[in-house]
C-alpha cells in the first residue's frame, strides 16, 4: 500500500494563476443540506469555498440556505430542483464538479432527487451520504453507469457503515467475500464495482481506483487524529475534494490531496487546541493553516 504523507502529494496542489477569474477557479456545486440536516450542507458548502473554488453554488433547503446566507454569503444559493436547469457545464478553461449527499437523509424524495442529478450532471461527482444509499439501489447503481458512460468520472466517499452498505448490494463473489475484512480490498472492491474513486473513511482512509491492480495500489493516510471523530467533518471532506475536483483535478488526486488537508487541518487544531475540545468548525478554520503548512 502507498502510504499518504504532505510531502508526497504537496505537488498535487492546483496554481493560483495571476489571471485567474471566479471560473477559471472552478465551479463547484453542491445539493446537500435536507430540512433535517441543513448543518452538513452547510458545512460541506463552507468547505467547497475555502478550498479554493473560485464560484460555489448550494442547491438546498430553506432551513441550509437561511444558515448559508448568514455564515456564507458568498456561496450562490438555489433549491433543489433547480439542479437540473441551472447546473454548470464544463470546457477545459472553466472546470466545473458537483457534491451530492451530505445531509440528505434516505427518504423517497431525496433518492429521486439524488438520481435525477446523477443524470443531468455533465461534470465530475462526489457522491457522499444520501447518495451513496442512493447509488446502492438497482435503479441508482444505473444512474451512476450512465453517468460513466457518459465520460464524466465520480469520486464515493463512505465511511464503515456505508461501505458495508455499497458491499451488500453487489453480487456476492465467493472469490473476494474471504479479503472484505481487509479495508484497502473493500475500497477496491467498491471502486471496481461502481467504476469510482473510492475513500473509505475511518481512522485510517483507504483510496482506491478503480483500474489499481491491486491492494498494492490502494493508497492509505493514517496521520489523521480521533479529534476528527465527529460529526460533520465527512461533510468537511466532502465539500474540500469537490473543490479540488471542480479546479480540474484528477479524481485520485483531488481524493487523495483532500483527504491528507482535511486530516493535517485535524491535526493543527489538535495540536492548537487539544484533541478532546476541537470541533468541526475548528477543522474549517484549520484548513488554511493546512494547506500554507502542505505547500511551503
Ligand atoms: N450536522 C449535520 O447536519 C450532520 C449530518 N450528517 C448527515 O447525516 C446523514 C446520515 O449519516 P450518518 O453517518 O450519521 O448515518 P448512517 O449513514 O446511517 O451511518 C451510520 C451507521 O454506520 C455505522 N458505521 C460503521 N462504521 C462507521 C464509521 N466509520 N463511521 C460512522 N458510522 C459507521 C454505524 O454503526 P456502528 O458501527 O457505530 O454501530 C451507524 O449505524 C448523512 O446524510 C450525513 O451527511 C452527518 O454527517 C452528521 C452531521
Ligand atoms: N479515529 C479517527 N482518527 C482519524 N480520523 C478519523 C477518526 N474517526 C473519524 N475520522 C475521520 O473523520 C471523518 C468522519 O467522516 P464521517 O464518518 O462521514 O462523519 P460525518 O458523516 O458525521 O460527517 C472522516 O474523514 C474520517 O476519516
Amino acid at each position: 500500500m502507498r502510504k499518504l504523507t504532505k510531502k508526497a502529494i504537496a505537488q498535487l496542489f492546483p496554481q493560483l494563476k495571476q489571471d485567474a477569474n471566479k471560473y477559471t477557479r472552478g465551479t463547484c456545486e453542491l445539493v446537500v443540506g435536507d430540512r433535517n440536516f441543513p448543518g452538513a450542507g452547510v458545512l460541506a458548502t463552507m468547505a467547497a469555498t475555502r478550498m479554493g473554488s473560485g464560484y460555489v453554488k448550494a442547491y438546498t433547503s430553506d432551513e441550509a440556505a437561511a444558515a448559508l446566507r448568514i455564515v456564507q454569503p458568498s456561496a450562490v444559493i438555489a433549491s433543489f430542483k433547480q439542479y437540473g436547469v441551472e447546473c454548470h457545464a464544463q470546457d477545459d478553461l472553466h472546470p466545473s464538479a458537483t457534491v451530492v449527499g451530505c445531509g440528505l437523509a434516505g427518504t423517497e424524495g431525496n433518492m429521486t432527487l439524488v438520481k435525477s442529478v446523477i443524470a443531468a450532471a455533465a461534470v465530475p461527482l462526489v457522491l457522499d451520504g444520501g447518495a451513496l444509499t442512493a447509488i446502492a439501489t438497482e435503479s441508482g447503481f444505473a444512474a451512476l453507469a450512465d453517468h460513466r458512460l457518459n465520460g464524466f468520472s465520480a469520486i464515493l466517499t463512505p465511511h464503515g457503515g456505508e461501505a458495508a452498505r455499497l458491499i451488500a448490494a453487489l453480487p456476492v463473489d465467493a472469490e473476494v467475500a474471504d479479503d472484505l475484512h481487509d479495508p484497502a480490498r473493500q475500497a477496491l472492491r467498491i471502486a471496481r464495482a461502481y467504476d469510482a474513486v473510492c475513500v473509505l473513511k475511518g481512522p485510517q482512509t483507504y483510496i482506491a481506483s478503480p483500474d489499481d491492480a491491486g491492494a498494492k495500489d490502494v493508497a492509505v493516510y493514517a496521520d489523521g487524529t480521533p479529534a476528527l471523530a465527529k460529526a460533520g467533518t465527512g461533510d468537511v471532506l466532502a465539500g474540500c475534494i469537490g473543490a479540488l475536483l471542480a479546479q480540474g483535478l484528477s479524481p485520485r488526486d483531488a481524493a487523495e490531496l483532500g483527504v491528507v488537508i482535511h486530516g493535517e487541518a485535524g491535526v493543527l487544531a489538535a495540536e492548537k487546541l487539544g484533541a478532546f475540545c476541537v470541533t468541526t468548525e475548528d477543522v474549517l478554520r484549520f484548513i488554511p493553516k493546512a494547506v500554507k503548512e502542505i505547500v511551503k
